[in-house]
């Protein structure tokens, strides 16, 4: 039972790592992103800040490498769906982005937040 629960982790871990190899070698945007995330994970920690303030630009930057993840997903979904131009297909791709615009316009509110407060 534990056994079986230890290899399913692995397993998990494993196609999660698969994951990040596939959008970092076929997603310019995830690179752009993963970039940004270690420059404000740098910063956060190399600046004289809170363990809260701390906190939030971490789990904040994180963030929006995971969103460009789930929107390179939801880019795999659409295409293997349709290749052809569709209104839905372009409503999906449009609010995946949207979400990686805001998960980022989030981060950049709190550095402000805490640099200028
Ligand atoms: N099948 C489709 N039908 C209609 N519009 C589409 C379709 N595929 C893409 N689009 C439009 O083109 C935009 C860009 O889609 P694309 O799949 O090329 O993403 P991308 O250039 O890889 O984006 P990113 O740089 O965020 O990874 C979409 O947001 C959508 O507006």
């Amino acid at each position: 039972m534990i056994k079986s629960e230890l290899k399913r982790w692995w397993q998990r871990w494993n196609w999660s790592w698969a994951g990040l190899r596939m959008a970092w070698k076929s997603e310019k945007s995830v690179r752009q992103w993963s970039v940004v995330c270690l420059l404000s994970c740098g910063l956060a920690l190399w600046l004289d800040l809170t363990g809260a303030e701390r906190a939030l630009l971490l789990a904040l930057s994180l963030l929006v490498v995971a969103s460009e993840l789930i929107n390179t997903a939801i880019e795999r979904t659409v295409d293997l769906i349709t290749t052809e131009t569709h209104p839905l297909a372009a409503q999906a791709k449009d609010a995946a982005s949207a979400f990686v615009v805001l998960t980022a316009m989030a981060g950049a509110v709190a550095w402000l937040a805490i640099l200028l407060g």
